[in-house]
């Protein structure tokens, strides 16, 4: 009989109201399992009971941990992680960089609460259960399955508020047609990288946005308060206004690693522009992140800094990840 476990982190999916108006997260892993997964066996195990909205590094840390540790058991077919929707793409990333072994990892939450008249969480968790089981997604790294699609982590986001579909993007792998999933694609996988240290837990990482009118103070802030890591969402291709050039060659001077992405929902960053666009940011030393948006940038670039990656390797290290 096949075995998938169920990791609980709280979220919508695990939230009830507290009768001051709002819903917060209260279910356990066991809660959440529900039933009907007929020669299918699963077991739950709680790691968090929050928001996601209120998770830091070290939460994301303690979430890879216990991963890692439920795929120790050889007698586990997949692992399926209940989390909030608000940062899921965050962790679900950090879970496929350091994703080491062919059982998939899937990830799924809700957008109506425990205690909603037709919550979606039930059936999101019984069709992750599902997709965690089936061998067809072995060697496929840490998915994202909601609203019937599974996904890649990498290059999902969560692209509406409240849909009951909320995720766009990733590779989809497979999606659910009645009763049975229809597996369509692999994602390509890199070399996975280790798990965090503690080190991670503490790394300063932060996100500066272009915008029109924008200056490079806040940029400047980060730097001299202490971030390691410094994502510039650029506009468009990956571009930022008057002033940025000059800041992203004072950060990479001090030793602060500056990544170039954009604030756009989709597409890669081509530094195209001059006069102080993606070229010169380039030139200046920030470092492209490709199609990785800013908060998945953000991830790996952390990941980077708590392994001890110098920042004159960190353009290298970090390419060779994307
Ligand atoms: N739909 C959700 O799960 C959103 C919730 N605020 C969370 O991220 O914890």
């Amino acid at each position: 009989m096949a075995h998938v476990q169920l990791l609980g982190t709280g979220g919508t999916i695990a939230s009830r109201g507290n009768g001051a108006g709002g819903s917060v997260a209260t279910d356990t892993a066991a809660d959440l399992i529900g039933t009907g997964y007929g020669a299918l066996g699963v077991t739950a195990r709680d790691v968090l009971t929050t928001g996601s909205y209120r998770l830091g590094l070290q939460d994301l840390r303690t979430i890879a941990e216990h991963v890692r540790e439920a795929l120790a058991d050889p007698g586990t077919d997949g692992v399926v992680v209940t989390h909030g929707t608000d940062t899921l793409e965050e962790t679900a990333f950090l879970l496929d960089l350091v994703h080491d072994d062919d059982r998939a990892v899937v990830l799924t939450g809700a957008q109506k609460a425990a205690d909603s008249p037709d919550p979606d969480g039930p059936r999101n968790v019984g069709e992750a259960v599902l997709a965690a089981a089936d061998a067809r997604l072995r060697g496929t790294g840490a998915l994202i399955s909601f609203d019937g699609t599974v996904r890649s982590a990498r290059g999902a986001r969560k692209a509406h508020t409240t849909a009951s579909s909320p995720f766009r993007g990733g590779v989809e792998v497979a999606h659910m047609a009645g009763t049975e999933l229809v597996v369509t694609a692999a994602p390509a996988r890199r070399e996975p990288l280790p798990l965090p240290p503690a080190a991670f837990d503490d790394v300063r990482a932060e996100i500066v946005t272009a915008y029109p009118g924008a200056t490079p103070d806040l940029f400047d802030f980060a730097v001299r308060s202490g971030a390691e890591v410094v994502v510039l969402a650029g506009s468009g291709v990956g571009n930022a206004g008057p002033g940025f050039a000059e800041a992203v060659g004072r950060a990479v001077d001090a030793g602060c690693a500056v990544v170039l992405s954009t604030r756009a929902p989709w597409g890669p960053v081509v530094p195209l522009y001059g006069n102080g666009g993606g070229t010169d940011l380039v030139a200046a030393g920030a470092i492209p992140s490709g199609d990785l948006n800013p908060f998945q940038a953000r991830i790996l670039a952390a990941l980077l800094v708590s392994l001890g990656i110098a920042p004159d390797r960190m353009p290298e290290a970090f390419r060779t990840h994307l």
